[in-house]
């Protein structure tokens, strides 16, 4: 029998829409035969909206509630576990309401505002007793998982030097400025927004590498130009060196640039690959192997179809975790959360980016 896992959704918003569409996937389309989702609510600032998103994304299926306020959701006995895609700086209090309120969590990536929020989180859900995830989707898909095989194989050798890139033009001259892309308030900017993705990336390939041992990275180099238009940071690069296997990330996130392909290449000792765009859902990759004098003496292309966006991998994730009694996801981890959260606090330090006075809950260091 498949467990099935009720779900409460927190917000109407774009990336809400295609998270519930994915959960309604058959999961059967993707072999999986032992768990199941279910919409049981959505909640919206406005009972209307959650209507509406109903409709919209769910069919009108008359058994998903619609509530007007997150806090119904919290205390609806009928969800196991909330979904959480508010922008980036309500996550911390939308998700300490749903840990208080004994409901586990999946929050939208970046998971907070900064790290101290995401470890005041996390004490809350050790005392609650919950699961708690952040939404790195990418980390579930079967093309990452693919890749890392490839790397852990060693036919390629040890990987050297990674270059990944998420920009995404927003057309940043023409929209509200209290977009969320635009909106300091919001946590705006290319960091918090598209530096997940690079980053997980630097994780997957460097940090999880069997030889790194979890190794942090000794050091973080960071420079942002600021958009004078908000002054959220429109452009961002920032390098990791990982000293235990001596290699290197070079990242970059960009507001108003379309994305460049391929957005992943690692470069190995023997080989190299290069992810083709997007990087949070790539679908097909190059292995470059090389002979004598580092020529290319091979290629190889591989591609990956599937029903569905692809969050529906993440979301079978916490359904086994909780189905198990897990507090945390052995694939994506607090501790993955918790550097992601690190070092983006050391990039916008670096590149002199500070959200308003009262925007992050918990303030570093704490
Ligand atoms: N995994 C992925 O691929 C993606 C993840 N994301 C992440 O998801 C989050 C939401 O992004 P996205 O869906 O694009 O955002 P949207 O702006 O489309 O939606 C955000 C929703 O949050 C709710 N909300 C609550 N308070 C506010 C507020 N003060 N201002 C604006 N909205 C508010 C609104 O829903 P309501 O009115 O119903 O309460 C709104 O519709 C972000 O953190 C982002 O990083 C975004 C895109 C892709
Ligand atoms: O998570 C995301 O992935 C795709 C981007 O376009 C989006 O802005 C971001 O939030």
């Amino acid at each position: 029998m498949a467990t099935v896992l009720r779900w409460g959704i927190i917000s109407t918003g774009s990336i809400a829409g295609v998270f519930v569409k994915d959960l309604l996937v058959d999961p059967k389309t993707r072999d999986v035969h032992d768990v199941v989702h279910k919409v049981a609510a959505v909640a919206s600032r406005s009972v209307e909206k959650a209507q509406e998103f109903i409709n919209k994304n769910a069919g009108g299926d008359p058994a998903v509630k619609a509530y007007g306020t997150y806090e119904e959701v919290y205390a609806d006995q009928d969800v196991d576990a909330i979904y959480i895609a508010t922008p980036h700086t309500l996550h911390h209090d939308n998700a300490l309401d749903a840990i208080r309120a004994k409901k586990h969590v999946l929050c939208e990536k970046p998971v907070t505002s900064n790290a101290s929020e995401l470890r005041a989180l996390l004490a809350a859900a050790k005392e609650n007793g919950v699961f708690f995830m952040e939404a790195m989707w990418t980390r579930f898909q079967p093309l990452p998982q693919a890749v890392m095989k490839l790397l852990e194989g060693g036919e390629l050798g040890a990987p050297v030097v990674l270059h990944a890139d998420l920009s995404g033009n927003f057309d940043i001259h023409n929209i509200p400025k209290t977009h969320r892309i635009l909106d300091p308030v919001l946590g705006g900017g290319a960091i918090l927004d598209l530096g997940p993705y690079p980053l997980v990336w630097a994780i997957m390939a460097l940090y999880e590498n069997p030889l790194n041992k979890f190794t942090p990275p000794s050091n973080i180099s960071a420079s942002i130009l600021k958009t004078p238009l908000t002054g959220v940071d429109a452009n961002t690069s920032f390098t990791l060196t990982f000293p235990k296997i001596a290699a290197q990330a070079i990242l970059s996130c960009s507001i108003n640039l379309a994305a460049s392909s391929p957005g992943v290449t690692i470069r190995c000792e023997k080989g190299a690959i290069h992810v083709a765009a997007p990087i949070y859902r790539p679908t097909s990759f190059k292995v470059e192997y090389f002979g004598a004098n580092s020529k290319v003496v091979r290629e190889e292309e591989k591609s990956f179809e599937y029903v569905g966006h692809g969050m529906h991998f993440e979301a079978d994730e916490v359904a086994r975790c909780i189905r198990d009694g897990k507090s945390e996801s052995a694939s994506w981890g607090h501790n993955k959360s918790l550097l992601e959260m690190a070092v983006f606090d050391e990039v916008r330090k670096q590149g002199g980016y500070t959200l308003p006075a009262g925007v992050e809950k918990v303030v570093w260091p704490n």
